[in-house]
C-alpha cells in the first residue's frame, strides 16, 4: 500500500533558555491528544513545501514562505498492523515566520525548551529523529511500529543528502 504523504514543519526560536521548538497538542484526527510537530497531508496538486506553509498557516496561524523552509529530512512511518496508516513524511525548520502562533481546531501550540521535549507526550518514536532532526542533523529515517500501533518496533536512520537524493521516487 502507498503510503500517504505528509509533511512536518519545526519553528525554532531562541528562548531565554536556549533553542526552543513549537510543537502543539492535537485536538483532532490522527493522534488526537499527542503533542506532535505542526503538519499533515499533502493536497492533490501540491508540493511537500507548499504543503508545509499551508499547514503552518492552517494550524498555528502563522505565515512562512518556501525559501525560508531548511529540508531537515524525511520519515517513513510504518504501521504493520494497519498499513492504511502508513505516511511519509517530508520535514522542514524554519527560524523565520511572520505572525504570533495561536490555536486551531486542529492544533494548540506551545514553544518546548530542545532540552524538556514532552517525549511521554509525544509519539513513542518522536524520541528517536526529533531532537536529531531539530539539532540540524539531516536524516532519513525508517521507524516500524509494532502491534500496538504505538510502540517502536524498529527505528533505522541514515545521513540523507539535499531533498533530490533523499525522497521517494515520485513523492
Ligand atoms: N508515528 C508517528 N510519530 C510522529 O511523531 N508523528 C506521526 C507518526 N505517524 C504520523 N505522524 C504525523 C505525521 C503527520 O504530520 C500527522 C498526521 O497528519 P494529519 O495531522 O494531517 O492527519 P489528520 O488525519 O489529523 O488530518 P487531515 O490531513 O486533515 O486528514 O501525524
Amino acid at each position: 500500500m502507498t503510503a500517504a504523504h505528509v509533511t512536518l514543519c519545526f519553528l525554532l526560536r531562541d528562548g531565554s533558555d536556549g533553542q526552543e521548538v513549537l510543537l502543539g497538542t492535537k485536538k483532532t484526527g490522527f493522534g488526537t491528544g499527542k503533542v506532535v510537530g505542526v503538519g499533515g497531508h499533502l493536497e492533490a496538486g501540491e508540493t511537500a513545501l507548499e504543503a508545509a506553509c499551508r499547514e503552518v498557516r492552517e494550524e498555528v496561524h502563522v505565515t512562512v514562505v518556501p525559501q525560508d523552509l531548511v529540508f531537515a529530512g524525511t520519515v517513513d512511518f510504518e504501521f504493520p498492523r494497519r498499513p492504511e496508516w502508513n505516511m511519509f513524511t517530508t520535514v522542514f525548520l524554519t527560524g523565520k515566520w511572520e505572525g504570533e502562533p495561536s490555536e486551531s481546531d486542529e492544533i494548540t501550540p506551545r514553544w518546548y525548551g530542545l532540552e524538556t521535549l514532552p517525549v511521554e507526550q509525544m509519539w513513542a518514536d518522536a524520541e528517536h529523529w526529533v531532537p536529531a532532526m531539530i539539532s540540524g542533523q539531516r536524516l532519513a529515517v525508517r521507524v516500524i511500529l509494532a502491534d500496538d500501533n504505538e510502540s517502536v518496533a524498529e527505528v533505522h536512520t541514515a545521513a540523507c543528502g539535499d531533498s533530490a537524493t533523499c525522497l521517494q521516487p515520485g513523492a
